[in-house]
Formats: structure tokens, sequence, C-alpha cells
């Protein structure tokens, strides 16, 4: 029997340093790294980050927008990619943003958190945008499963705001609404829930309440986007505790070195470590 999400990503984290690497094989980045912008360009990229980094970065996010600009061809570098980062022991969440209607929501929820389906990632990014209750079916397939969701609350671009801190009729922000309801999710859960906020590392002194999410926090936007750890103390605050630092570009555009990419990963362990300090719990 596997153990809850939330409890792999405390043990990751623990071990192996609080940090996310995202796979994001831009054009650019293939170019860069000396590769053809196709299939086979895009699975030696994939492989190559998935030897310096699988056996040593808590947490790997494959971009899926990356790989299903190949078409089929592309998905199934995923599908192998996914398989390879999880044989290696580093949990896999998948940057996919879905979100739907609850019943189709539902066959989202099989194809990538259903330990039957070959796209099965350990978690999954998803999109609040019509409703959060609508991705219950996520959170259920979750649940059985040992996944997790990470929910959008406050995204690192500057376009998301204007949706996401818009104030309801209650008097909460969109976004609160969202961090409320994950927490109620995580309420009660041993070391950590494993439903988890997209909070960007570029947003700021958040302005919201997170201190009883009880769950992760996946903090994008360092790097290429132009925050640095340091600002995580800003946006964070006290509840520094559960925040999963996430970089792309910065850390791919160190490559094709295998050496180099572990070295950007251990520079960036070290950066965070230093704010976010031990975990108090
Ligand atoms: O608010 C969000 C949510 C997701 N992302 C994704 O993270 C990476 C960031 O890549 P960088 O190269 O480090 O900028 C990318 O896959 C985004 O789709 C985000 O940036 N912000």
């Amino acid at each position: 029997m596997t153990k809850a999400f939330g409890v792999r990503l405390h043990e990751a984290l623990a071990t192996r340093g609080p940090l996310c690497v995202g796979i994001d094989p831009h054009p650019s980045l293939l170019e860069s790294w000396g590769l053809p912008d196709d299939v086979d360009g895009l699975a030696r990229f994939a492989e190559t980050v998935v030897e310096a980094l699988a056996d040593r970065v808590a947490v790997v996010k494959p971009q899926s927008a990356f790989f299903e600009r190949h078409g089929s061809q592309g998905v199934a570098v995923l599908e192998s990619v996914i398989r390879q980062l999880r044989d290696a022991g580093a949990l896999v969440l998948l940057d996919v943003k879905r979100g739907d209607i609850g019943s189709t929501v539902a066959a989202y929820a099989a194809a990538y958190l259903d330990p039957a389906s070959p796209l099965r990632a350990d978690a999954i990014t998803a999109s609040p945008y019509l409703g959060v209750g609508s991705l219950r079916p996520m959170f259920d397939a979750a649940s059985a499963h040992d996944g997790g969701v990470f929910v959008l609350a406050l995204t690192s671009n500057p376009e998301g705001a204007a949706v996401q801190r818009a104030v309801g009729p209650g008097g909460r922000t969109v976004a609160q609404t969202v961090i409320d309801e994950i927490s109620q999710l995580n309420r009660g859960a041993e070391p950590l829930g494993s439903f988890g906020l997209v909070v960007g590392a570029t947003v700021g002194d958040t302005g919201h309440d997170l201190s009883r999410v009880n769950g992760p926090i996946l903090a994008p936007g360092l790097g290429a986007q132009g925050a640095t750890a340091s600002d995580l103390r800003t946006v964070f605050g006290n509840d520094l505790d559960w925040v999963v630092p996430s970089y792309s570009r910065e850390i791919l555009a160190r490559g094709p070195s295998v050496s180099d990419l572990r070295g950007a990963a251990e520079q960036a362990v070290r950066d965070c470590r230093a704010v976010l300090g031990p975990r108090t719990r």
C-alpha cells in the first residue's frame, strides 16, 4: 500500500530538499541545447533532465503543453518520462491545469490520477474557474489513489489578479474562496494534506490568509519570471512551512550538461533553504 501524497511529499521535501523543477521543453531551450524541435529532440531533452535530477529532486513538474505540441508522439514521450521519474523516486506533479464540469473532470481524474492510466502522475494542477466543487472527482480520485491536486489560487502571471482578486458577494476574494475550500479538504491531515494551492512567487505580499491551508503551496515564478528565493519571505510571511519553490527555465537553461543541471538544482535548494529554514513540523 502506498502512502497519501501529502505524506510522501513531506518525506521527499525532508530528504531531498525544498524544490520542484519543471520540465518545460520550450523550442528556444531545445535550440540552445543543440536539439531539433521535434519528437526526438523532445525525448532527448526530457531524458537528460530525468538523468540529471530524477534521483535527487523532490518534485519534478513536466509541463504537459510542451509535450502535447508534438502530438501523440509527444504524449508518448510524456508517458515514458512520468514513468522514469517515478521509478527514480521523484514525485511527479503533472502541470496540466485541467478544469471542467464535474462529469468531465471525472475523465481527467481517470487520465492523470488512476493507477491504470499510462499518464498517471503523483499529482496534477487544476483550474478552479468552474468552481472548486466541480473538481470534486479529482479530489476523490486523489484520495482513492494517494494522489494530490494543486489548485490555482494566485497565479504568477500579472493578468491573473483581475480575476483572482475580484471580490465575491460574501466579501471574500475569489482566491480566498479557493484557499478556504482547499484548507477544508486538508483539515486534520498529518503531517500535511494532499491538496495544494498554486501561489506565484511573483505576487508580492498576498494580502490573503494562508494560515489554515495545512497542505503544500507550489510557488512558480522563480528565476525566468523574475522572482528570487528571498521573495518567498515577502509573499508567504509566516506561512512558509509547506511552500514548494518551483523553477523551470532558470535551471533548464544550464543544460544539456548533466552536472550543470545538478549544480543549478543544488544552488536552488541552498537558496530556498536559506529562506524557508528548517521545517518546524
Ligand atoms: O501561476 C503559475 C502556475 C503555473 N506556472 C507554470 O510553471 C512553469 C514556470 O516556468 P518558468 O520557466 O520557471 O517561468 C511553467 O510551466 C508555467 O506554466 C506558472 O508559471 N505560474
